[in-house]
């Protein structure tokens, strides 16, 4: 793509899905069935955005309409997440999934398994928080979590036309890194440090993945059928269970 870094920056910042809201208020006392009921119904209203999200990315399109799938089937939680982290920067010790349904450490709690995904979650909140992440910042991170959720695609045409996409986004990071006042040395430092932040998010979706397939499979999650594909594309590519005949 001929755009510049600004440029591609701007366009990434057009893209950026609208807040969601749940709509439904959380009765007290919260309940683990109530909790999930509620999440399931906001990531599922989220994936639609998500994937008007990604064919607004420059070059996401262009990669033929399986990747565009096989990348958003192995990222889809962790790109919720980096959102759930980004919306909750500004509010210590809580998660705001949406702006009607946020939730404590102790509200958390109240899911079986849940509190220790949460204390990663907002560890990984802090620690963007420190960063004092910029939004210029936090929309390439967003796009390089998609590009690089998975390096095999159907062609090797597609892997080459995927790493240059990646180069683009990677240099309209440095780019938004060399607008705040730092020094060389801390500028490289500082994209480390954004790039750390990428492999905590991979690994707490991986968590998260794997405790809300066991929550499906204790019926305590009814997933819509998107979001079900969704859950059954990554059990099924995930190395552990044997592929369905
Ligand atoms: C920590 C954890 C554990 C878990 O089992 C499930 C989830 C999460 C977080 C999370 C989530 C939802 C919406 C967001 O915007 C961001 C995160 C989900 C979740 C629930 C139902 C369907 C899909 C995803």
């Amino acid at each position: 793509s001929a755009l510049t870094s600004e440029q591609l920056i701007e366009r990434l910042m057009e893209a950026e899905p609208p807040g969601i809201y749940l709509m439904k208020d959380m009765k007290k006392p919260l309940t683990e069935a109530k909790v999930m009921m509620s999440l399931t119904n906001l990531a599922d209203k989220e994936l639609v955005h998500m994937i008007t999200w990604a064919k607004k990315i420059p070059g996401f399109v262009e990669l033929g309409l399986l990747d565009q799938v096989h990348l958003l089937e192995c990222c889809w939680l962790e790109v919720q997440m980096v959102g759930l982290i980004w919306r909750s920067v500004d509010h210590p010790g809580k998660l705001i999934f949406s702006p009607d349904l946020s939730l404590s450490r102790e509200e958390g709690s109240c899911v079986q398994g849940f509190v220790e995904i949460f204390d990663m979650l907002l560890a990984a909140t802090s620690r963007v928080r420190e960063l004092k992440l910029q939004r210029e910042e936090y929309v390439c991170l967003k796009a390089m979590i998609l590009l690089n959720s998975n390096m095999c695609l159907s062609s090797s045409e597609s892997s080459s036309k995927l790493l240059r996409l990646l180069d683009a986004v990677t240099d309209a990071l440095v780019s938004a890194i060399g607008k705040t006042v730092l020094t060389f040395r801390q500028q490289y430092t500082r994209l480390a440090h954004l790039l750390m932040l990428l492999s905590h998010i991979r690994h707490v979706s991986n968590k998260g993945m794997d405790h809300l397939h066991c929550m499906k499979m204790k019926n305590m999650v009814p997933l819509y059928d998107l979001l079900l594909e969704m859950l059954d594309a990554h059990i099924m590519h995930s190395s552990r269970l044997p592929r369905r005949s």
